[in-house]
């Protein structure tokens, strides 16, 4: 309407029967053009934009980049308690229009009433090498080869009965670090528990995947590194994450180098991968009648019936280990972290550990862990308070779509800030405190769970694009977490009284020191 208006001014101006005004005519249509412009980017909300979500005051170019600070989670929050009245907040990303949803009403809306719509993910030179194509589960825009690929994951890598199969593989990896955590012990020695952890996890999965733990072999390090060095190009600044456009330009000349350190970063994995894939190829375990057969060994015998590629098989590895490792880890550092802090839960947490499990026990089963339900509190009030995802991975709308009453356009990116919701005090009662005690009712498990059907809590995700690894993670996190109580009491390393709790923003949130614990005996 506004530019309607301009161009009429300008068509009655350069008609005008006056020489000056004809001449200045182009300099006044480019300053009213400009002025049009820049309301465009300062002001929201009212007349033709008022079916778009609230959104704050933009700058031309950048929009609202300037706003997402070092811990995007915690600055979306404040813009949306300001903005967005804590529902859905429009923001612009560089040019890529941005969704926010920052309430159990708005996560409802996009990942359970319009699931499908919001189902995709958006794409990324990046992203695109490193997945194969992308022909991985993660990373892989909507459709029909994501939906094959989520299916085989979910039915037949991480099903409840393949995650019950590597009982035995959990139970021999905790005693192996309870062991080296014991001898430690023997000498007062200060353990880095961020390496025993993340170590311990990614071992997990390799034995899930490759039917080995690398460390042996001394691979456990190359798969760390390649993880790390993947999780780092992946969340760090792409200039298409922001200008798609300019990054198409010439052919994308400049998103050229991002491209190459990818390419680097693929080939990296491709020869670990490969390998991995050739070592199973002659050796091939029927998935049907070897319950202990492994990841590849799966792959290979659906290949046919799943028309898998080879890209598709590495594609979806990359993906177990990148998924599999780092969130699982960051469960059981920010736990033990909570626990150091909050020393009345973990006297609580080892009195019912140790009260459940006869004394002298070298190791403990799975089965001693039926019944804890303070040791499941505990890892639900770690995921309420430190989601490894704050705001689920990017989800990407293909099509317009009217959520709520308001037009959200077509290429916006979508985050649910799962972070903020689960300490949204409107919510939880002391919401930042850790406090498992909120879970129990009657020595049983009450309250809003995190298996996607209570949008109050929603660290795995919920809908079409939930994780399909959380009985994976909770198998390993429960048995290792019980395990680290049961057997050994904890002390900061002398001189040292706080743990500091400051958080890495990354694809996941890490803290950003190092767990150093000392570990004691136990008499037990
Ligand atoms: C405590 C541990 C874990 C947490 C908190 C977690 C959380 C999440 C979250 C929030 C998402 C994104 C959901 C969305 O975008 O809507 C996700 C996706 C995914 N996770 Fe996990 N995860 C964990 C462990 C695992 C494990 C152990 C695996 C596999 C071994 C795994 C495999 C995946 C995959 C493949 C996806 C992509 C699903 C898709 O795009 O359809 N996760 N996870």
């Amino acid at each position: 309407m506004i530019m309607d208006q301009v161009a009429v001014f300008y068509q009655q101006l350069a008609a005008a029967d006056v020489p000056a005004a004809k001449s200045f005519a182009p300099l006044l249509f480019t300053l009213l053009l400009l002025l049009f412009l820049l309301r465009r980017c300062f002001f929201s909300g009212g007349g033709e934009k008022s079916k778009l979500p609230p959104s704050p005051p933009a700058l031309p170019l950048i929009g609202h980049l300037h706003l997402v600070g070092a811990l995007p989670h915690v600055s979306l929050r404040r813009l949306a308690a300001r903005h967005g009245g804590d529902d859905l907040m429009l923001l612009r990303l560089g040019a890529v229009p941005t969704l926010v949803a920052s309430s159990p009403r708005a996560a409802q809306a996009v990942l359970r009433t319009h699931d499908q719509a919001f189902a995709s993910r958006p794409r990324s030179v990046v992203g695109d090498v490193l997945t194969y194509g992308p022909s991985d589960v993660g990373f892989a825009p909507y459709g029909e080869s994501w939906r094959q690929a989520k299916k085989l994951v979910t039915t037949h890598l991480l099903s409840a009965k393949k995650v019950q199969s590597y009982r035995a593989a959990r139970e021999e990896e905790v005693a192996m670090v309870i062991a080296k955590i014991r001898d430690a012990a023997a000498t007062t020695t200060t353990v880095d528990m961020s390496e025993v952890l993340s170590t311990f996890t990614n071992d997990m999965v390799g034995r899930a995947v490759a039917g080995r733990s690398f460390r042996v072999e001394g691979r456990d390090k190359v798969l760390r590194e390649l993880i790390r060095d993947g999780m780092a190009l992946l969340g760090g600044f792409n200039l298409e994450n922001f200008y798609p456009g300019l990054a198409k330009a010439g052919g994308g000349v400049l998103t050229w180098p991002a491209r190459r350190g990818a390419e680097r970063l693929r080939d990296r994995w491709d020869e670990v991968l490969d390998k991995f894939i050739d070592e199973h190829a002659g050796n091939c375990r029927n998935q049907e009648e070897d319950e202990e057969s492994d990841f590849i060994d799966v792959l290979l015998s659906v290949q046919q019936e799943y028309d898998l590629t080879r890209n598709n098989i590495k594609g979806i590895l990359a993906d177990m280990f990148a998924a599999g490792t780092d969130p699982a880890y960051l469960i059981l550092e920010f736990a033990l972290a909570e626990l150091m802090l909050n020393r009345a839960a973990m006297t609580k947490l080892q009195a019912e550990v140790r009260s459940s499990i006869p004394k002298g026990r070298n190791t403990i089963n799975e089965q001693h862990l039926n019944g804890m339900t303070y040791l499941k509190a505990v890892i639900k009030e770690t995921l309420r308070l430190h989601p490894p995802s704050p705001l689920l991975l990017p989800h990407f709308l293909k099509e317009d779509c009217v959520v709520d009453g308001y037009t959200i356009p077509a290429g916006t990116t979508m985050f649910v800030n799962v972070w903020a919701i689960g300490r949204d005090p409107k919510i939880w009662d002391a919401a930042e405190k850790f406090m498992p005690e909120r879970f129990i009712h009657e020595e049983e498990i009450q309250g809003f769970d995190f298996r996607g059907k209570d949008f109050q809590f929603l660290s795995f995700g919920s809908g079409r694009r939930m994780c399909p690894g959380m009985n994976f993670a909770l198998a390993s996190v429960e048995i290792m977490l019980a395990s680290l109580v049961y057997h050994l009491n904890w002390e900061l390393p002398s001189g040292v009284d706080d743990i500091d709790m400051t958080e890495v923003f990354g694809l996941t949130v890490s803290r950003k020191e190092k767990l150093l614990l000392t570990p004691m005996s136990d008499t037990v």
